[in-house]
């Protein structure tokens, strides 16, 4: 089946909504008791219960296919780390998980996305309401020029979400990413005045006060200290006991700390135009990726011998 990419944000023809309620996520079977521990004994599910899925997707802009022919499921309260060497697309997979990709001109995905079983794509889907269920971080901390508050009520306000107490929601936010005790008696100054890594919290805490049901996190902590660095890791791991988490990075340890699955992607020069072209080399549990991979190029990846 083959969805093209073509309604956007902006587009009044993408309006009525066909995601799943937010009962969905609530209503699918309990896991079956089968499958491994990871490092920290969390028991995970041989295979994961599906938030979304993608099957033989490819994703282009304009004539260049950066990703060819991608199918993975990405699993309900499990943390996913997608990794690979620069170019192979994992920033574009991880855009199109909530159709950021419609925003860059010339930017197509075919193959499948489906959200709780639902096509992303299909026409009738509202992307506006496919990123509030699916928020998203991004590598530099992008706070909006406004106060500590007004960022967090942000996403509330636009989004038309029936509030009873919008103090009550911002302090559950930034409880939310760890950041409430550092910041409840500055709340009313500007964002500016965080730290980076306080910054990237707070831009956690805004995507969470929209109440996702996913996050997206594009190398979040490539622009902070180790310290910063493992706040979120920490924050990462409070957070999956609610949301479903897929971050992208270019560090293997983090990938080996925080993350349940782990899918590993390498950029391949196509037959005839020689173009590079990403590809999903294999995607399994972290430790056995990390241990016994079963692609030597994945071997070759993360021993350091590629990439
Ligand atoms: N907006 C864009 N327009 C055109 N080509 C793009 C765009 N974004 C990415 N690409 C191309 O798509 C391919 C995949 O890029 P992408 O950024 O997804 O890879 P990546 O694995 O995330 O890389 P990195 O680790 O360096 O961030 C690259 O060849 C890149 O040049």
């Amino acid at each position: 089946m083959t969805s093209t990419q073509t309604p956007t944000a902006a587009d009044p023809a993408a309006t009525a909504t066909v995601v799943p309620s937010d009962d969905a996520r609530t209503s699918e079977p309990p896991r079956p008791r089968v499958g491994a521990q990871n490092d920290s004994g969390r028991f995970l599910p041989e295979n994961p219960t599906p938030v979304i899925e993608c099957e033989n997707v490819d994703i282009y802009y304009g004539d260049f296919r950066a990703v060819n022919d991608v199918s993975l499921v990405y699993g309900r309260n499990e943390i996913t780390a997608m990794i690979g060497p620069s170019g192979c697309g994992k920033s574009t997979v991880l855009r199109s998980l909530n159709r950021m990709n419609d925003l860059v001109p010339g930017a197509r995905v075919t193959g499948r996305i489906a959200y709780h079983g639902q096509d992303m794509y299909a026409a009738e889907v509202d992307p506006i309401e496919v990123r509030r269920r699916i928020g998203m971080v991004f590598q530099k901390p992008n706070p909006f020029p406004k106060s500590i508050y007004d960022n967090i009520a942000y996403g509330p306000r636009v989004t038309g979400m029936k509030v009873e107490s919008m103090d009550d929601l911002v302090e559950e936010a930034l409880r939310g990413a760890a950041l409430w005790d550092e910041v409840k008696d500055k709340l009313k100054q500007s964002a500016y005045g965080l730290s980076g890594g306080q910054q990237q919290r707070l831009c956690i805490a805004r995507t969470i006060a929209v109440r996702p049901e996913v996050i997206l996190m594009d190398e979040p902590c490539s622009a902070l200290d180790p310290i910063a660095t493992a706040r979120i890791e920490d924050l990462m791991e409070d957070l999956r006991k609610d949301y479903t988490i897929i971050i992208v990075t270019h560090n293997m340890q983090q990938a080996a700390r925080v993350a349940d699955r782990t899918a590993f992607f390498t950029a391949q020069a196509a037959e005839g135009t020689g173009d590079r072209t990403g590809q999903l080399v294999e995607f399994d549990l972290t430790t056995k990726i990390f241990s016994n991979p079963g692609d030597k190029r994945t071997e070759d990846y993360i021993s350091g011998r590629f990439g």
